[in-house]
């Protein structure tokens, strides 16, 4: 194996073992990492396949002795990421600065080995991406995630890609930048464990479009990255001063001895090798992990879905191994030196900062710990539970509905309904006439008062009963469901309480026209005849009796109510102007349609028109109306004396009917004609037994059988984790409740994973130490 690698790998080797002990390496296990490393990357197509077979056995055998630190860190890192944390927290990235076409996203490609960052003049990098590339030494995938959004794996790389770039030109051109991080993962056999972290390009000057700040902007936010404990990745062009390099200013500001900076200068290719060497030399601005050299340049005739790295590596090999003072001792060049170099360099960071991420995550734990024993005093909850008592919660408090809402309901709502319209028939075909007086004197075969009451009779039936009362128990029904999905625990689902509501809709809208049918053809008969037992005439003088008794009490009180606030004398004063006006106005017209009668006959030939008639007649009233009321009362007193007038006829009537229907004359169903009000109620009783038997077969029991099933089939049944997550967490009390157990769970697997490495490091350490004495 050692024979057959190229001459420009050995020598790299030996660079690197230079390097290693100026920059402080690891030595021997950074060596063997070397050879694995290097390897893999000095590779022809078929050698890719081969030396990526060969990774596969060789890094799995390095993790105990080597980046096994950084891999177990990013995990750390990642779990971190996904709960709210505080700077504390922050485990160490390579952070990568430089200016706009440096060839940053070319050195970065080149470490991943696909092309998937956006390209373009157009400032297309305005956000922060968290890179974190996953060794998977056991698998041939290569794919990368967004988990922020959830998209799954994604394996084109061009997607990942269209992906970026469109999270980066969400930002507007007028914002341009913005501190709101995009994490991407990428998983393959083929990427070191590295966590990079890309930043937008420093600019020289703006264009027009851009805002005057974004200068300053893109330097703050560099700052922001590039302090402890990261690392630094300057980028540079070959062919730029490097006395005019923004990163190296931007470094130098916060690591002047460039102890955690690494100057990568691209583009070797477009400078003489003696140029290039001597900025390779770190005499100039010197780092203390120095510089490497590379040249990125993507190859032309490449597959977009192939790795990129062996034909990038092959290219730059060529062109390093073509310039022998790139091969002198102290120079180090390539992408894989680079790489190398920032798994080492990240390792040691990682060690470094291992101990106070440690304590750090241990005061997190040790807060929500505490958090969890008061507020929840350590109840776990699961959102699958949470979902299953709300389910139970809905059923249950429709069933408390269903048992308080049976047959004696429906026949109260729908009884209520039709006395109404008993009342309202009585007065309108008897209260109000004139001969009613007379009614109790009238003959038996009065054919006026047996023609009212068959009207009136035919009015209740005829009326469309099965689909008003039908309609009434739906709307009471809905009325209750509303109330139903506005309480707890249904209240804190918007989403979930409308679909309660509107399958609940659907049910009883597709049993509405049967059961409104059913009624329907059920009362029938009784829209040409209705039969009555003595009993049941007797049940309807009462009910009669107490209803007329009850409309006389709202009378009365409505009266009462107009009476105090308007004054009893003040009343009685507008009351009689009220009637005056009436009598004057009666004359007033009187004597006009008796002069337009005398003017009509005069002039013979001129007909009048009807209408022109009741405007003139009209005309009058309202001006003497107005003349009058202006004079004496304002108009709403007068509004309130016309009510109070009708009020005190129709008590008057009523307590006058109440006598009937309580005289021996109503004794009898064969006396009908005289006691409308009580066969009406007779009748409207029929009607109401009769509808509600259907109502509650048809409609009624097949909503409380179909519901609960509906909240299974609708609400439960095709629920995946993720919506029964975001269910659970519209309730904000187990979305707190939640996310804290979360948490707590979250930064015990980190203190688990933190607590062996701690113990394995001692380890180390303590080997090294009897070695060392
Ligand atoms: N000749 C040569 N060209 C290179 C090299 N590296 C990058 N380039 C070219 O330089 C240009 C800019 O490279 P990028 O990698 O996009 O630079 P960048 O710093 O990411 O640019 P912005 O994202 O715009 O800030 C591209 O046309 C690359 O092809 C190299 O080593 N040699």
């Amino acid at each position: 194996m050692e024979s057959d690698r190229p001459r420009f790998i050995k020598k790299e080797d030996e660079n690197n073992n230079s390097s290693d002990s100026s920059g402080g390496g690891t030595g021997a296990t950074a060596a063997a990492a070397t050879v694995g490393a290097a390897t893999l990357f000095s590779m022809n197509e078929q050698e890719d396949e081969d030396v990526r077979n060969a990774s596969d056995k060789s890094i799995p055998a390095q993790d105990n002795q080597f980046m096994l630190l950084t891999k177990k860190l990013i995990e750390v890192r990642n779990i971190l990421m996904s709960i709210d944390h505080n700077e504390a927290l922050r485990l160490p990235s390579i952070v990568v600065i430089g200016s706009q076409s440096s060839g940053k996203s070319s050195v970065l490609e080149a470490i991943v080995g696909h092309e998937f960052l956006p390209k373009g003049s157009n400032m297309v990098t305005r956000r922060p991406i968290e890179l974190t590339l996953i060794h998977t030494p056991k698998s041939k995938e290569e794919y990368g995630e967004f988990p922020q959004l959830g998209l799954g794996k994604i394996h084109d790389f061009s997607h990942i890609q269209q992906t970026l770039r469109d999270l980066n030109l969400a930002v507007s051109e007028s914002e341009c930048v913005s501190n709101k991080s995009i994490e991407l993962r990428i998983y393959s056999p083929n990427v070191p464990d590295l966590t990079l972290i890309d930043l937008p390009g420093y600019i020289q000057v703006t264009n027009k479009n851009q805002p005057e700040t974004l200068k300053d902007k893109i330097v703050e936010l560099c700052e922001q990255y590039i302090r402890e404990p990261n690392i630094i990745l300057a980028v540079c062009a070959a062919d730029v001063d490097l006395a005019n390099s923004e990163a190296l200013k931007a470094s130098r500001k916060v690591d002047p001895l460039g102890l955690r900076t690494i100057g990568v200068i691209t583009k070797m290719d477009l400078v003489e090798p003696e140029i290039g060497s001597a900025i390779l030399r770190n005499t100039d601005y010197p780092l203390h992990l120095g510089y490497i050299g590379v040249v990125c340049k993507p190859p032309t005739n490449r597959n977009n879905q192939k790795n990129i790295t062996s034909a990038l590596m092959r290219h730059e090999e060529q062109f390093f191994r073509s310039n022998y003072v790139y091969s002198q001792r102290g120079i180090q060049v390539g992408t894989g030196t680079l790489r190398r170099k920032l798994m080492e360099v990240l390792e040691e960071s990682m060690a470094k900062s291992l101990f106070s991420i440690v304590g750090a995550v241990q005061l997190e734990l040790e807060e929500a710990r505490y958090q969890f024993k008061v507020q929840y005093n350590d109840r776990r909850i699961t959102a699958e539970s949470y979902v299953a008592e709300t389910i139970d919660s809905i059923k249950h408090n429709f069933k408390d509905f269903a048992h308080s809402f049976g047959k004696p309901q429906v026949r109260h709502e729908v009884r209520t309904m039709l006395e109404q319209r008993v009342l309202d028939l009585c007065a309108e075909l008897y209260w109000t006439d004139s001969k009613i007086v007379d009614l109790t004197k009238a003959s038996a075969d009065d054919l006026y008062w047996q023609y009212k009451l068959d009207m009136s009779s035919a009015a209740l039936t005829k009326s469309g009963i099965g689909r008003t009362s039908t309609q009434l128990v739906v709307d009471v029904l809905m009325a209750n469901m509303e109330k139903l999905a506005s309480m707890e625990p249904l209240n804190n689902h918007p989403d979930t309480s409308s679909k309660v509501l509107n399958f609940s809709n659907e049910i009883l809208r597709n049993k509405f026209h049967t059961t409104a049918d059913q009624v329907e053809n059920c009362v029938k008969p009784y829209k040409y005849e209705v039969e009555c037992s003595e009993q049941e005439w007797a049940d309807g003088v009462k009910r009669s009796i107490i209803l007329l008794e009850k409309e006389l009490e709202s009378c009365d009180k409505a009266l009462r109510h107009i009476r105090n606030t308007i004054g009893k004398k003040k009343l009685r004063a507008a009351i009689k102007y009220v009637l005056d006006a009436e009598k004057e106005e009666a004359k007033r017209v009187q004597a006009r349609i008796k002069d337009i009668g005398e003017a009509n006959s005069e002039a013979s030939t001129h007909t009048i028109p009807l209408a022109a008639l009741i405007s003139s007649v009209n005309d009058v009233t309202e001006e003497g109306d107005v003349e009058h009321t202006r004079l004496h009362f304002n108009p709403k007193v007068l509004e309130r004396a016309r009510e109070a007038i009708f009020l005190r006829d129709r008590s008057m009537i009523l307590k006058y009917r109440l006598a009937a229907l309580k005289s021996r004359q109503c004794k009898s169903p064969e006396s009908k004609q005289y006691c409308p009000e009580a066969f009406l109620n007779m009748v409207a009783e029929k009607l109401t037994y009769t509808a509600v038997m259907f109502i509650q077969v048809e409609l009624l029991n097949e909503f409380f059988f179909q519901f609960p099933r509906e909240v299974d089939n609708r609400l439960v049944y095709d629920l995946d984790r993720k919506q029964i997550l975001t269910f659970a967490k519209e309730n904000p009390h187990i979305r707190k409740h939640l996310e804290l157990q979360e948490r707590k769970r979250k930064l015990e697997e980190v203190m688990e994973k933190l607590n062996y490495l701690v113990r394995r490091q001692r380890d180390i350490e303590g080997r090294k130490g009897p070695a060392n004495l």
